[in-house]
């Protein structure tokens, strides 16, 4: 009502007083603040009945609803103290806890991994054209979404401390059910211990994800290699590999079980008896990387096993750079150890990896979340990927140059 009606209806008397009126007005405005708040804890409520819906509808659509921290929660209360799922994965509390989820004896050799990578930055750059980074990749006829691959990781009893919790077909199941739901390939384990027939159990689920996860064997005698490479090759893998840096390992781990190093002409003679790219992982000089081009590998991992084979060896980010400039473009370079952000893993492509494998982030994936929590690991480091191109002025995975690092 206007104040000239008001004085109108005062002059007019008919029992109208300017401060009932005032009052009834006071009520009846804080009714309708009342009612529109009412109505905002409605719209609110409605809005949390609608999101509730789309999440039921994305889980029942096989959608992912879990959170991260979630899967990582569930990690450690499956995994503790084996694994204490520590906010930054850098192998200080678990030093020395082999079997389990550290790095060997003084545990340096995983710690290293970590402080190599750190000791690079990247240089920010943002004047330039790069809004949609290019992260997809071709490798041996696989097409990925992603230079990142997961790190080849077994011992669910052995290592993890799960039995009867986590068996081995669901841990296999969510490194490369995981991998494969977001286009890029997951590995499958051979463990020194391991008899075949749990080795053909873990490669009945590369079988099922055929042409899209991949295999490992450990550098076992040449027989029980051959052999089972036809395994690898029926359960149609795109690629194999053979941790050689585990030649050391069944003196401590398993005496009485063959793990070798192995010959020039025992190299040439694996690679020889396959159609299959041969990967050979566990290099860490440049010498040994022009042997493996040499034999006729198809690749190479840049590794030392996550530190736990042989304690004081340098972290892999630091020796990468003299590999990549002996060898790269004539094999695959693949490097692992730390690789923990998207940034580790342009760092990684920009000291000469064409991929990255990623170990114990996607082990604890598997075991909080199995492939949801895979999922959900790569996923986050590959948004953090293309933030770290778009800031770099890096349009391409497949052309990543050393001129990013600072
Ligand atoms: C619990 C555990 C088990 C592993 N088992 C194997 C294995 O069976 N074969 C292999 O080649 N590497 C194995 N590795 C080494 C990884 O493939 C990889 O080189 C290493 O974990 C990479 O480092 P990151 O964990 O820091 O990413 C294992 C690592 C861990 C932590």
């Amino acid at each position: 009502m206007s104040e000239e009606m008001i004085e109108t209806l005062e002059q007019e008397g008919a029992g109208f007083s300017r401060r009932n009126f005032m009052k009834t007005a006071a009520v009846v405005g804080a009714s309708v603040l009342a009612v529109q708040a009412v109505g905002r804890r409605e719209a609110q409520a409605a809005e949390e009945v609608k999101k509730e819906a789309k999440a039921a509808s994305a889980a029942a659509a096989g959608g992912s609803t879990k959170k991260l921290s979630d899967v990582l929660k569930t990690c450690r209360e499956k995994m503790y103290p084996r694994c204490r799922v520590c906010p930054e994965c850098n192998g200080v509390a678990c030093s020395g806890e082999v079997p389990g989820m550290g790095g060997l004896d003084s545990g340096k050799a995983f710690r290293n991994n970590l402080e190599a990578l750190n000791k690079y930055d990247l240089k920010m750059k943002t004047f330039h054209e790069v809004k949609k980074p290019d992260t997809t990749l071709t490798l041996f006829g696989a097409k990925l979404s992603m230079p990142i691959l997961s790190g080849i990781t077994g011992g669910v009893t052995y290592n993890m401390g799960l039995g009867g919790k986590v068996s081995e077909e669901e841990y296999a199941e969510g490194i490369i059910g995981g991998c494969a739901s977001v286009g890029t390939i997951g590995f499958a384990a051979d463990g020194i211990g391991d008899p075949l027939s749990v080795y053909e159990t873990r490669l009945q689920t590369v079988a099922k994800y055929r042409g899209k996860a991949a295999a490992q064997i450990k550098p076992r005698t040449q027989a029980e290699i051959i052999e089972r490479i036809r395994l690898i090759e029926k359960a149609g893998a795109p690629f194999f590999a053979i941790d050689i840096d585990s030649a050391g390992r069944a003196n401590r781990a398993l005496p009485g079980k063959t793990v070798e190093p192995k010959s020039l002409k025992q190299l040439r003679e694996i690679a020889k008896s396959t159609k299959l790219p041969f990967i050979i992982k566990g290099i860490m000089t440049p010498e040994e990387a022009e042997a493996a081009v040499e034999v006729g590998a198809a690749g190479i991992v840049v590794s030392n096993h996550g530190g736990r084979v042989l304690d004081h060896t340098p972290g892999t980010a630091q020796v990468l750079p003299q590999i990549a400039d002996k060898v790269k473009g004539r094999l695959v370079i693949f490097a692992d150890g730390g690789v923990r952000y998207g940034a580790d893993v342009l760092k990684m492509l920009a000291l000469g990896a064409d991929a990255v494998l990623v170990g114990r982030p996607l082990l604890r994936g598997s075991v909080g979340g199995g492939a949801e929590g895979v999922a959900l690991t790569l996923k986050k480091m590959h948004e953090e990927l293309l933030v770290a191109m778009i800031l770099t002025g890096t349009a391409d995975v497949k052309k990543v140059s050393r001129s990013i690092i600072a």
